[in-house]
């Protein structure tokens, strides 16, 4: 139930700390679209089915039509939250939908997306994907502004920072723009009014944002987290929304304002190389063609004899497939993927992952066996998945086995909505590549360089985040923040 007033600072604590799981997860997914003619909401229901792999433990929808807010949101897969009869209230001229992966504030229905608060001008809706730094301080200052705050997300805390300044007289650009000036971190936003959408990133666009239009008269805009979300609905990608722009969809059309002074564009580079589907186009390609090439630049830096190479379905087969073609080492399926089983990544325990792993993947013992068998992954986080995957390998037949990975050791724990582990739990952080490669029982162990991951990116290499890898982080994280995940560093300090 949701609760009527702002939670007191234990019942915050006791929520905010509890159940984080130990574990990498997914950014969220956004999606927003205005067109008075189509049923925004079930083009909204399809836009999140194919924003699905970015967050599953929650999803919603609102839509606007002109009086009234229709909010519905439920914990579960989109297939599960939302039924035809469902949809079908859900009416208006506009609507904004959320896939959730928690990463502030607990893994409840209270927490789930949009989040919906009352202004002087009428409701907003909010969809974030990322994750806000500063929320000690923002929590502060809404509450010393009589805020009610009813729930524990940074993202509720956006959608009042907004509130608030709408009910000081400013309209709805004015008043975000002053709002976003008070958040640090990462916000990719779709915020739903009464009188149109917005499209919003923070000033290093480090999630995605993409706009999209539909084949209409008038023309109607779309917002989505990837491109996939915009193919879906037989919407045209028409650009990213800039790192530090917001977008105004209305009647009118779409109008753009830059918001911020300074814009540097810090991409997240996991969105490029696991993240975000292989079909959605990022730096101007799909994320296919970039995974493809990190495989080939793996390859030219530590290929190994073998008789054949193998991808870790289903993130790690682009990769996999430009090692081939650069080595000339013969690709095979090696691993069957059952696909009704979802992301490893995102069980909450380590015992379920390491079941979700056998139910998920099979290896084809005609194909391995006798090999010697180069094993190609986007990434290592804890070594959970490398370990069983190597050991069924074996089982299978394989006389020897390599593993490859298309990234570089993951050192650092993410504060910008992908929760990567506190620092203790991921491998590279503690052991060597050859402590790792004796861990995981693998006759050989390489990572991509970090030059190599970058410089396939084609772009220029300060565009991109890529502190997991370096610990170089784009937006100052607080001492505290930090301190509650860089365990390691704390311990040696
Ligand atoms: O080292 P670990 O902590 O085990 O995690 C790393 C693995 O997790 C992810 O795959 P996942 O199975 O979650 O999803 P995918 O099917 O999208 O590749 C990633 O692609 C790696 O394979
Ligand atoms: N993964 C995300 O983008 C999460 C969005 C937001 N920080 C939440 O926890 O709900
Ligand atoms: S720290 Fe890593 S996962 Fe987080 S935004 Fe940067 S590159 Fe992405
Ligand atoms: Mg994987």
């Amino acid at each position: 139930m949701i609760p009527n007033h702002s939670l007191d600072s234990e019942e915050y604590a006791a929520d905010i700390n509890q159940t984080r799981p130990d574990k990498p997860e997914e950014a969220c997914g956004v999606f927003g679209i205005y067109a008075p003619e189509e049923d925004v909401a079930k083009l909204t229901y399809f836009g999140l089915y194919a924003l699905q792999h970015r967050g599953q433990e929650s999803a919603g929808i609102a839509t606007f039509d002109g009086e009234k807010v229709h909010l519905h949101k439920e914990m579960g897969l989109v297939s599960q939250v939302f039924s035809e009869t469902i949809l079908h209230e859900l009416t208006g001229t506009l609507a904004v939908g959320h896939t959730r992966y928690s990463t502030t504030g607990s893994s409840r229905v209270v927490n789930a997306q949009p989040a919906l608060v009352d202004t002087r001008l009428g409701k907003l809706a909010l969809a974030h994907n990322g994750n806000l730094v500063n929320t000690t301080v923002l929590r502060e200052e809404l509450l010393k502004r009589d805020c009610n705050l009813l729930t524990t997300t940074d993202s509720e805390m956006i959608a009042h920072a907004i509130a608030e300044e709408v009910n000081e007289g400013h309209d709805w650009l004015e008043a975000a723009i002053r709002a976003f000036h008070s958040c640090q971190g990462a916000f990719s936003l779709v915020v739903g009014t009464p009188d149109g959408i917005m499209g919003v990133r923070d000033p290093n666009g480090i999630r995605p944002l993409v706009i999209g239009t539909l084949p209409t008269d008038p023309v109607r805009y779309v917002l989505s987290s990837e491109t996939c979300g915009l193919d879906i609905i037989g919407a045209e990608y028409l650009r990213d929304v800039e790192p530090g722009e917001l977008v105004w969809i209305t009647e009118a059309g779409l109008a753009s304002f830059h918001w911020t002074k300074q814009p540097q564009p810090k991409l997240c580079i996991f969105e490029m190389i696991y993240f975000a589907r292989p079909d959605s186009i990022m730096s101007g390609e799909t994320l296919y063609s970039y995974r493809m090439r990190i495989g080939r630049i793996l390859a030219a830096e530590s290929t190994v004899d073998a008789d054949i190479v193998i991808g870790v379905p289903d993130s790690g087969v682009p990769a996999a497939i430009g090692f081939s073609q650069a080595s000339g080492i013969p690709y095979a399926e090696g691993l069957i993927k059952n696909r009704y089983v979802g992301r490893t990544f995102i069980q909450p325990t380590q015992k379920m992952r390491e079941t979700g792993i056998r139910m998920k993947l099979n290896p084809l013992k005609d194909v391995l066996f006798g090999k010697r068998v180069i094993i190609v992954d986007d990434s290592i986080v804890r070594g959970t998945t490398s370990r069983k995957i190597v050991k069924a390998l074996r089982d299978a037949g394989a006389t020897e086995v390599h593993m490859r990975i298309s990234s570089p050791p993951v050192t650092h724990p993410c504060f910008y909505g992908i929760d990567t582990d506190n620092q203790d739990q991921l491998i590279a952080a503690t052991k060597s590549v050859a402590e790792i490669a004796k861990q995981i029982e693998v006759d050989s162990l390489a990572y991509l360089s970090w030059q190599g991951m970058l410089k396939a990116t084609g772009e220029n290499p300060n565009n991109f985040c890529s502190a997991c890898f370096t610990g170089d982080y784009p937006v100052t994280v607080p001492e505290p923040v930090k301190r509650s995940k860089l365990i390691l560093e704390k311990a040696l300090s």
